[in-house]
């Protein structure tokens, strides 16, 4: 039997609801196989990072190239990559491995305010990760970083900033509402001619703990598979729609979303 294989490169989260567990977890809930390459340990909880442990270039390279030279991927998706080496590094490896599908979730801060991307590392996200992408997921925050502008707090300025942000090199760009103060939770996909609608309620629960990873990661797998942009995406919208629905109170903070829902949903 064979599997689509994904591989994740992304930092650990101890507390098991981003990063490279999270992203684990829905690798599994999608049926494909998953793998990781970490960048960063971070000590982190619901309250919050209490550390950022930067892995070396050299025990990076030597996960990813462990991966690529025998297993191979289906689809890579990217999320704290912290420095601007390490970006370079990962660009390079995808490009020297001939990888297609590239899922980019531009993480800069966790929902605390702890630094995941260093300042100076945006350049190079820009310069090198992004032209090589197929898909990039920014949330608001992280889309105006990108486009050196202020947030966008209408669907107008979000409509304006995906056709923005795909000139920045992506096939396609995925500009998640999550944090817009009104209204349901819309997220746009643009392909460079069209813009397509992704329109779930908004849910009442803080426990959104990994979200953003949730979603990129089941992008990732969804396109592994051969699924067309598109579909994976809306697959991905409701993956992240019932794990936010059914979220964890776990932890007395911010608590996880719960990635085995979309598949009860199915039952
Ligand atoms: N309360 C909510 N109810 C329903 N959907 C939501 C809610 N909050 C976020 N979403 C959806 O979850 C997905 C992730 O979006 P979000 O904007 O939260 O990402 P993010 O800020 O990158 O996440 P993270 O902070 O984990 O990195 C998007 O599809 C968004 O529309
Ligand atoms: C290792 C790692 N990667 C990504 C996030 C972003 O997730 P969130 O914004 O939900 O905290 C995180 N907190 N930790």
């Amino acid at each position: 039997m064979t599997m689509a294989k994904v591989l994740t490169i992304a930092g650990s989260d101890s507390g098991g609801g981003a990063g490279i567990q999270a992203d684990l977890k829905t690798f599994q809930e999608l049926d494909t196989f998953g793998m990781s390459a970490i960048t960063a340990l971070t000590a982190q909880n619901t309250l919050g990072v209490h550390g950022v442990f930067p892995q070396s270039l050299e025990a990076i390279e030597a996960q990813i190239d462990a991966v690529l030279s025998d297993i191979g991927v289906d689809a890579v998706k990217t999320g704290m990559l912290f420095s601007a080496e390490i970006i370079t590094l990962v660009a390079k490896k995808c490009k020297q491995y001939h990888v297609q599908n590239i899922v980019v979730d531009p993480v800069m801060v966790a929902k605390g305010g702890a630094v995941l991307l260093q300042d100076a590392a945006t350049e190079a996200l820009i310069k090198e990760l992004l032209p090589i992408a197929a898909v990039i997921t920014p949330n608001l925050p992280e889309a105006a970083k990108l486009l050196r502008t202020k947030e966008m707090e209408t669907l107008e300025d979000m409509e304006k900033a995906a056709k923005e942000l795909h000139k920045l090199g992506p096939k396609y760009v995925v500009l998640k509402g999550g944090h817009l103060k009104n209204g349901p939770a819309v997220d746009l996909l643009f392909d460079g001619e069209e813009l397509h609608y992704l329109e779930t309620e908004r849910i009442e629960t803080k426990h959104t703990h990994g979200t953003g990873c949730t979603y990129a990661a089941a992008i990732a797998a969804e396109l592994a598979k051969g699924k067309s942009i598109k579909d994976s995406v809306q697959t991905a919208k409701l993956f992240i729609t019932e794990a936010i629905r059914h979220s964890l109170s776990i932890g007395g903070g911010i608590g996880p979303t719960n990635h085995h829902a979309y598949k009860n949903s199915l039952l």
